[in-house]
């Protein structure tokens, strides 16, 4: 937590409340002082003048003391909120950065729960602290020695209390500190199982296992529930216990007080004061115990979020990056192998091919066969685990990863549209997008006629585009690719939401499309319809290239290809 501070908080606002603070704590260690002084000289000799003298003393201070709190209350909470919301922002940004096999490493659930959860937890130890841990010592200190200064032997009562309280705290402490770190990794298993069943609601219905997902959810909630009661119902003991501890030393002070009244000569105003500075200690000692039993929890938190900060990027730009202009390029594979981090066998096996500006080459295989994880290594959302591609006889990591991607225009198999309009949607593809260009693109993604019947380039498009059809969400994603000039078009599966009139249209449409055509497209599909057509047709069997040719080629020798033809054939499906 304290790496975290130390990059987060502003320190001249940390400076000001305690600043503040400073002043707040000594008007409040100053104020029984002056009581003590108006019932030995006021009250005591009846003095009248001194009473109120002494008693516009006390409203000042008092005054002076609250408007100092108030400074010190708005600098830790503007602090602990900024502070927040600047890790939000920063995490927020590293994740957009993070590779897709960095990002496999936490989950969704797990980097939503630190973005939020942990960073609240942060957040309300961070107010605490910057009020309570800067004021509770310096109250403790300032108490303890005036209380000292006013009756020695009184001491003796509430340093006997403090150790009571020290036990008390310890041992609730080392029971609540390890069960507020566990609630943190049940927040996540909570939040894993409501997300899943939230986006497979329709799986769930459909599969009538509404009590399974049900079940399963009541199960990891009993567990955070039963969590939750233990550590609060502890936590929640020191108060009582607290309370039985404070006014067993106020009677212990005003007991051994007044016989000191009687035989020592103490004064009365000193006894109340030492009450007072009595309660200021035990209420310091309480406030800073709580503190401690929190920082546990939020330190846990600060480590989550920590280990975020901490992933280094797997995917890096190179020190001194090439540049590759869009003309005319060229897109190889040259013995490219690929593994996933924790997969044990290799998704792709010594593939080589190579397309150029002009040609459209298209992936077929069987389910798993590895064309996703093929077309994901070209915009370097995984790396190669050996070999190189490369985009005019240049390293795809040789060039910065912003110029790979101006050079890359992507759809992928589930389309994913963002919470706005229509138009602010394929702005995303070209942000300078005209009206014009924009019905264009959608014309030739078949997307224009719905659109115009929702309302136009205005028209909203709702969380996860959940008001538009599968196939029309699709076609505004290929719309959104065609909209940006790219040398590489890529389109993964993204046919296959399509009727085959749709799918046939869309392909002529493109290959007379000025930037297209000039380009190169990757295709991945299922369809021996969709593939047809292609310059290359690249056939992958378990990760392995096992055939690359036109689609007459292939049809006429390559075992794989023609199993596909013929299982398409036989269902009525083929060209
Ligand atoms: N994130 C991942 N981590 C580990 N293994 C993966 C991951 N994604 C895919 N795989 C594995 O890699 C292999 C190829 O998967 P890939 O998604 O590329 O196949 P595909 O041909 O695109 O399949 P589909 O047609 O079903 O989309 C499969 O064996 C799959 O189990």
């Amino acid at each position: 937590m304290i790496r975290l501070a130390k990059k987060y908080l502003v320190w001249s606002a940390v400076l000001a409340a305690v600043l503040f603070l400073v002043v707040q704590v000594s008007c409040d260690l100053y104020l029984p002082t002056v009581t003590s002084n108006l019932i030995n000289n006021g009250v005591a000799k009846n003095n009248v003048p001194y009473i109120w003298s002494e008693g516009f003393k006390m409203l000042f201070v008092t005054f002076i003391g609250v408007v100092a709190a108030g400074g010190n209350i708005y600098f830790a909470a503007t602090q602990s909120q900024k502070m927040g919301k600047k890790i939000r922002s920063a995490m927020y940004r590293k994740i957009m950065y993070l590779s897709d096999q960095d990002l496999d490493k936490f989950g969704d659930a797990s980097l939503i729960t630190r973005n939020t959860n942990d960073v609240v937890q942060i957040q309300n130890v961070m107010i605490q602290v910057l009020r309570m841990m800067i004021m509770s010592p310096i109250m403790l200190i300032g108490a303890m020695s005036l209380a000292f200064f006013k009756s020695p032997r009184l001491t003796i009562v509430f340093f006997a209390a403090l150790v009571v309280l020290a036990i008390v705290v310890a041992i609730i402490m080392s029971f609540a500190g390890p069960m507020f770190k566990k609630l943190q990794g049940q927040t996540d298993k909570l939040n894993l199982v409501f997300r899943e069943g939230l986006t497979g609601v329709r799986v769930i219905r459909a599969f009538n296992r509404d009590d399974y997902e049900q079940n399963r959810f009541d199960k990891y909630n009993t567990k955070y529930a039963s969590t939750g009661i233990r550590v609060f119902m502890l936590v929640s003991l020191m108060f009582p216990l607290m309370t039985f501890i404070l006014s067993g030393t106020n009677v212990g002070i005003v007991w051994f007080g007044s016989k000191m009244i009687v035989n020592n000569g103490l004064d009365v105003g000193n006894l109340v004061a030492f009450m007072t500075y009595a309660t200021q200690i035990l209420i310091s000692f309480m406030m800073l115990s709580f503190l401690f039993v929190f920082i546990p929890r939020a330190q846990a938190s600060a480590s989550r979020i920590n280990e975020v900060f901490d992933v280094k990027n797997s995917i890096n730009d190179p020190k001194n990056p090439n540049k590759i202009e869009k003309d005319n390029n060229t897109l190889s594979f040259d013995h490219v192998d690929f593994k996933y981090q924790d997969s044990k066998n290799l998704s792709l096996k010594d593939i080589n091919f190579l397309a150029k500006a002009g040609q459209t080459v298209a992936v077929i295989g069987e389910t798993g066969s590895g064309k996703s994880s093929l077309i994901d290594l070209i915009p370097r959302l995984y790396d190669v685990t050996s070999g190189a591609i490369k985009i005019n006889g240049i390293n795809i990591q040789d060039i910065s990863q912003s110029n790979l991607h101006s050079l890359i225009s992507l759809t992928q198999q589930k389309a994913v549209l963002f919470t706005g309009t229509v138009k602010e949607n394929m702005q995303y593809g070209n942000e300078n997008a005209t009206d014009e260009e924009i019905w264009h693109a959608l014309d030739l993604a078949k997307a224009s006629d719905f659109i115009k019947e929702e309302g136009g380039l205005n028209a909203k498009v709702e969380q996860n585009g959940e008001n538009f059809s599968g196939g029309q969400k699709q076609r505004l994603a290929i719309a959104r690719t065609i909209l940006k000039d790219a040398a590489i078009y890529i389109f993964d599966d993204s046919f296959s939401a399509l009727d085959f009139k749709t799918d046939a249209e869309l392909r002529q449409g493109l290959n007379k499309d000025d930037k297209i055509k000039n380009a190169i497209t990757v295709i991945v599909a299922q369809r021996i319809s969709t593939v047809a057509d292609a310059d290359l047709i690249l056939v992958l069997n378990n990760g392995e290239l096992v055939g690359a040719g036109t689609h007459k080629e292939l049809s006429k020798d390559n075992p794989y290809y023609k199993v596909i033809l013929d299982s398409q054939i036989k269902k009525g499906g083929s060209k």
